[in-house]
């Protein structure tokens, strides 16, 4: 875990720590390492964006009822918009990390998609991977990295629930608590993970770094 006293540090050098713990565990938590200035920013835009009603409920796959889907996640998403200036600016934001990783682990990284979620007070998301085939849409991609950075309060209390577990092969399960201005990387094809039950409004922005075709990267 990269300490609370990370929004000191210049992003590059939290990325090029971050990366290397993500090689080495299939995760990392970086606390605090969103700029405060920025996280604002993206908390105004998922509030104006959510007060439009834009946020929709979030599926997980075709054919699948709208029963079905609540039993597994609760969430309310919106896509993030490059014309949306706080989403802009954490897509810049985020290319620096995809093109880190790039250059340290060869992973053919090519798109960045991402939405703002909101859990309201009772939702979760149960145990899942990220990385879906999508079977017969040619050059669809494949998740490969996972990122979430919560949009909460700093101090996000205990008994608010919402935690995010994660349950990397050969390790003890991790419990990351989502407080506002971190960030959890992790790979989207081998680390399950689910959200526990929020007690209370729960909101995230959760991303994925693909490939761009449906080829794995080198290994
Ligand atoms: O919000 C989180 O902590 C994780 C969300 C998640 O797993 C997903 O959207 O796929
Ligand atoms: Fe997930």
């Amino acid at each position: 875990m990269i300490p609370a006293n990370a929004a000191r540090v210049v992003w590059p050098e939290l990325i090029r720590e971050a990366c290397e713990q993500l090689f080495a565990s299939g995760w990392v938590l970086l606390q605090a390492a969103i700029p405060p200035s920025l996280l604002a920013a993206l908390q105004q835009e998922m509030q104006a964006r959510d007060g439009a009603g834009e946020f929709y409920r979030a599926g997980i796959g075709r054919g699948v009822t709208h029963q079905i889907t609540r039993q597994v996640r609760g969430d309310r998403i919106a896509w993030l918009e490059p014309d949306w200036p706080a989403a802009a600016a954490y897509l810049a934001w985020m290319a620096q990390l995809q093109a880190h990783l790039n250059e340290a682990g060869f992973l053919g990284l090519a798109d960045f998609e991402a939405h703002y979620a909101i859990y309201d007070a009772g939702s979760f998301y149960r145990a899942h991977t990220d990385q879906h085939i999508e079977v017969g849409v040619p050059g669809a991609g494949r998740r490969i990295v996972s990122t979430v950075t919560y949009l909460n309060d700093a101090d996000w209390p205990d008994q608010a629930g919402g935690e995010l577990v994660l349950y990397p092969p050969d390790q003890p399960a991790v419990r990351i608590r989502p407080a506002g201005g971190s960030v959890v990387i992790f790979w989207s094809d081998t680390i399950v993970h689910e959200v526990l039950p929020a007690q209370q409004a729960r909101r995230s922005i959760a991303g994925w770094m693909r490939t761009r075709g449906n080829e794995l990267p080198m290994s």
